[in-house]
């Protein structure tokens, strides 16, 4: 985990989101020391190696070096660009991951109905995972929806007007300056959109209920410009984990597994008590394989 938590770290983390004016009389950092250590070495050897080789690789780095070039992006500016993409990216997909396989252990009947499909589309394909054959795996998407409405990987979004804004069809006036904090974690256990909230069901994503639910009470990647840059790419890389992982093993609880799951309270993201969600796994054999 990039992020580790305890009690101090909590604290400063709350202080990042919320009084953020006390995160810079106090110098707080986003990244723990250790971390930020490492990525500012990590980063900095990687963009030396780069320029020194002249490699091109039409990637985040190469972007990164033109940004260097316009001279309004160096030093720690430049850092953080590159550490809050691999921060905004990792804990985030991992996490989806396991909660996902979590919840499947529990309900092996949904696990069986994902298997089918992936194992039904591997037949089709002599095995080969592309693209195109992610995309058609619907049930497995319904899942890792549901699995994101359960365990969004932030708990809220949270905006600052930089200029006064009316509420419309409203007396609101958000006043500029005004942190805003909008609590997706709330919105997706609402019983009134999704009934028995705490049930694990993936169904709710099906064409039908989500064409009949009001816009902007889920949102696990967050709503409008700022919304997450990676949801495509994240979501990708969770599906390719799961075909790779339920096409070859069967998932279930072990002796060491909480249930229910315990979300760390110390984390400012939705992350598994001390980053560890325990799970048996044996493999099986697949016609597909
Ligand atoms: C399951 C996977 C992911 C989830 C649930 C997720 C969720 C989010 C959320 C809720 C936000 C805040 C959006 C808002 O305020 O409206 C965000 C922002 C962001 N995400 Fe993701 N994310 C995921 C994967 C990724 C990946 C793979 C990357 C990049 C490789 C990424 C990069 C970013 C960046 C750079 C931002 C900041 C965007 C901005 O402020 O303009 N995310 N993400």
């Amino acid at each position: 985990m990039i992020f580790q938590y305890n009690t101090i770290r909590g604290l400063e983390m709350l202080a990042v989101f919320f009084p953020s004016n006390a995160m810079r009389l106090a110098q707080i950092k986003v990244f723990g020391k250790e971390p930020t250590s490492f990525l500012r070495k990590v980063f900095w050897e990687t963009l030396n190696h780069r320029m020194e080789s002249g490699i091109k690789r039409i990637d985040l780095i190469d972007i990164l070096l033109e940004l260097k070039k316009t001279n309004e992006f160096d030093g720690d500016n430049l850092l953080a660009q590159a550490a809050s993409f691999f921060s905004a990216g990792s804990e985030t997909t991992s996490t989806t991951m396991a909660f996902s396989l979590y919840e499947l252990a529990l309900q092996p009947d949904l696990q069986n109905t994902v298997r089918k499909e992936i194992v039904e589309a591997l037949d089709k394909s002599d095995g080969k995972i592309t693209y195109d054959l992610i995309m058609t795996l619907t049930y497995l998407d319904m899942v890792i929806s549901e699995t994101l409405r359960m365990y969004p990987s932030l708990g809220y979004i949270n905006r600052m007007p930089n200029e006064a804004y009316k509420v419309p069809n409203s007396d609101l006036v958000i006043e500029k300056g005004t942190p805003v904090y909008i609590p997706m974690l709330g919105l997706h256990y609402d019983p009134e959109y999704f009934p028995n909230p705490d049930k694990f069901d993936p169904e709710r994503f099906n064409e039908e209920n989500k064409r009949n639910r009001p816009a902007c009470v889920y949102f696990p990647f967050g709503e409008g410009p700022h919304n997450c840059i990676g949801t495509r790419l994240g979501l990708l890389q969770i599906k390719l984990a799961l075909i790779i992982i339920l096409s070859k093993c069967e998932v279930r609880p072990c002796e060491k597994t909480s249930i229910p799951v315990v979300i760390d309270p110390r984390g400012a993201m939705t992350v598994p008590l001390n980053g560890v969600i325990y799970l048996n796994f044996r493999k099986i054999k697949s016609s597909a394989l």
